[in-house]
């Protein structure tokens, strides 16, 4: 079954077409990676889904129904960077955000545990690497145990550790039965942890499909350059 179903979809900022007509579907229980070059309008679309900018048109299905408000409290986001306080804990994080959205607290613990947290569950965040605060804005993302996961370049900035433990901890998330949408610029940083990848150039779809489909002679990188190519040059 499609989670997200997104057709015909528009965003345009004055005559600025940031989305131009993207089509995609999200599958429950996979992990989908949404690639595309600077200013491809992966940003723009993610903050579509989660109701935070209003499409000029098309649609968007979650869950099977129409885009509804009451929708997103099934929806657990980290777009851009977190925002979290430096002089706070990661315990204290989570403890406050459960509290906001009516969830046990009990949970708080769960998630430290999900995102590999408890060791520095008492440092204050100001001392966090790059890599911990990411996960610490994940954790507070899965609070409500939402059913789809939206992660907007969750690798952005990270060293190669860093990215090989944010594909593993996505991997993880999609074991435990969440659908996870991740976005990136870089199709070697999430590309082999997708199920499916959705290519945005230009804000339209230019593939979708399993990763395997896009290779040119076994080549991905190669096939993914073609299509970025064949868009013109994609990077805006
Ligand atoms: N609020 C805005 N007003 C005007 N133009 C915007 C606005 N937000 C985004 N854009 C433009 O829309 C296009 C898509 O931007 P978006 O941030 O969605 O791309 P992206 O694929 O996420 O890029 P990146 O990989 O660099 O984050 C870009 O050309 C950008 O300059």
């Amino acid at each position: 079954m499609a989670i997200l179903e997104i057709t015909g979809l528009h965003k345009h900022y004055g005559t600025h077409r940031a989305l131009d007509g993207v089509e995609l579907s999200v599958r429950e229980g996979e992990v989908y990676g949404l690639i595309g070059p600077n200013g491809a309008g992966k940003t723009t679309l993610m903050k579509t889904i989660l109701g935070l900018q209003r499409p000029t048109a098309g649609t968007i299905g979650l869950f099977g129904q129409p885009h509804h408000r009451r929708l997103l409290a099934d929806v657990g986001a980290l777009i851009e960077t977190p925002g979290l306080w430096p002089q706070l804990d990661a315990v204290a994080h989570l403890r406050v955000h459960a509290k906001l959205r009516g969830v046990p607290v009990s949970v708080a613990e769960e998630v430290l545990d999900q995102v590999r947290l408890r060791d520095v569950r008492s440092r204050r965040v100001a001392q966090y690497s790059l890599g911990m605060r990411w996960r610490l804005g994940i954790a507070i993302a899965l609070l409500a145990r939402p059913r789809l996961i939206v992660l907007d370049e969750p690798t952005n900035g990270l060293d190669p550790v860093g990215i090989r433990d944010m594909r593993g901890l996505i991997r993880t998330l999609a074991e435990t039965g969440a659908t996870v949408m991740i976005s990136s610029h870089q199709l070697s940083e999430i590309g082999h942890v997708c199920d499916r990848v959705g290519v945005l150039v230009a804000g339209q779809t230019r593939y979708e499909g399993e990763l395997a489909g896009l290779a040119v002679d076994g080549d991905l990188e190669s096939g993914f350059f073609r299509i970025v190519e064949a868009a013109g040059s994609g990077v805006r």
